[in-house]
């Protein structure tokens, strides 16, 4: 089967890469730039077509986003473009070739209206910022073409790879004598790499069919950004720092983020016979391997 990768060169493209390592299936890694990717821009609605129908493609996973939640405040227009308008271009093409697209969304699709048991895929999308009112615009976009899909709302991911939280704390414990980090922001972090070997499972062990639909998955557990950082500041050694607990509006940003947006994972677990990983487990995993590198 043909597996056409989207975003290859972000943190979940790598990572699906690692995943999808010795596959009997032939996937195709691509993205707007970089190297050992097939050029594609998900933007182009006619090369993402062509692209689809030359090699046959079944199933599209979408790895490509406009990820930066600071800069889409002021840049909406693209995020849209990429988060909304490129999604309906994915779908639209795998509905023609008569294949299935896996989406990634967010959990930053929640948290308006602020709630205090996880949540589930079937609760009303209240986001506080753009980047957040474009994922949901993305998924509202595959609804209405009416494709076959799997949507995987994930939240907080991390990798060896690119730019995320993890990379930033280890940078700042190890180089600040103090931080301060926002302790009334609320959720999962997730290994982008179990993520990525939940989607290869689905697909390796052919379990898209009939199960179409919303999920969630992130890491078990619940914590804020401050005790993320705790636990990567002392996984790392970097012991001198002294991170101190602080609220959203001491720290300056543009976006209003969700105070709270645990996702409850029943379903993914239930449905897919997964076994998810603890954060704390999955982060010191990530650690040893940065470390290494
Ligand atoms: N990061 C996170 O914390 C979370 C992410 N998600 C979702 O998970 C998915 C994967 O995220 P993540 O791996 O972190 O994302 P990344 O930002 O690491 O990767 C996204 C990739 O998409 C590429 N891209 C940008 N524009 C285009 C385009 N026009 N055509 C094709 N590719 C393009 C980017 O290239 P370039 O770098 O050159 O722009 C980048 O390589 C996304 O849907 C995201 O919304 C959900 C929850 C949390
Ligand atoms: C660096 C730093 C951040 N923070 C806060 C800011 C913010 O509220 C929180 C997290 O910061 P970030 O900018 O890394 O987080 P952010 O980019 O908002 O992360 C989000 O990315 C998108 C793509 C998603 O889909 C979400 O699931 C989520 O992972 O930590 C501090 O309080 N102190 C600090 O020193």
């Amino acid at each position: 089967m043909n597996i056409l990768v989207t975003g290859g060169n972000g943190q979940l493209g790598n990572c699906l890469r690692n995943a999808a390592k010795g596959s009997e299936d032939n996937y195709i890694f691509t993205d707007v730039a970089g190297d050992n990717v097939v050029r594609l821009d998900i933007t182009d609605a006619d090369a993402v077509s062509r692209m689809v129908k030359e090699n046959d493609v079944k199933v599209i996973v979408n790895c490509a986003a406009y990820t930066n939640v600071d800069k889409a405040e002021d840049d909406g227009e693209l995020a849209e473009l990429l988060n909304a308008t490129a999604v309906r271009n994915l779908a639209e093409a795998i509905k023609a070739n008569d294949g299935t697209l896996i989406h990634i969304s967010t959990d930053y699709v929640f948290g308006k209206e602020p709630y205090n048991v996880p949540c589930r895929e079937d609760q009303k999308g209240t986001p506080t910022g753009v980047y957040g009112m474009t994922k949901l615009h993305g998924e509202q976009a595959i609804a209405e073409s009416g494709c076959r899909a799997l949507i995987f709302r994930t939240a907080w991911l991390y990798s060896e790879y690119g730019r995320n939280f993890v990379k930033t704390m280890l940078n700042l414990t190890a180089t600040k004598p103090e931080l301060r980090v926002v302790f009334d922001q609320v959720g999962t972090p997730t290994y982008a790499q179990d993520l990525a070997d939940a989607i290869f499972h689905i697909i390796n062990k052919r379990k898209m069919s009939g199960n179409e639909g919303t999920y969630h998955y992130s890491n078990e557990g619940v914590c804020s950004w401050y005790d993320f950082t705790k636990m990567i500041a002392e996984y790392s050694g970097n012991t001198e720092c002294n991170i101190q607990p602080c609220h959203s509006d001491e720290f300056p940003s543009k976006v209003i983020r969700p105070s709270y947006s645990v996702l409850d994972k029943t379903k993914v677990k239930e449905i897919f016979s997964l076994r998810v990983p603890y954060w704390t487990d999955s982060l010191k995993r990530c650690i040893v391997n940065l470390k290494s590198e």
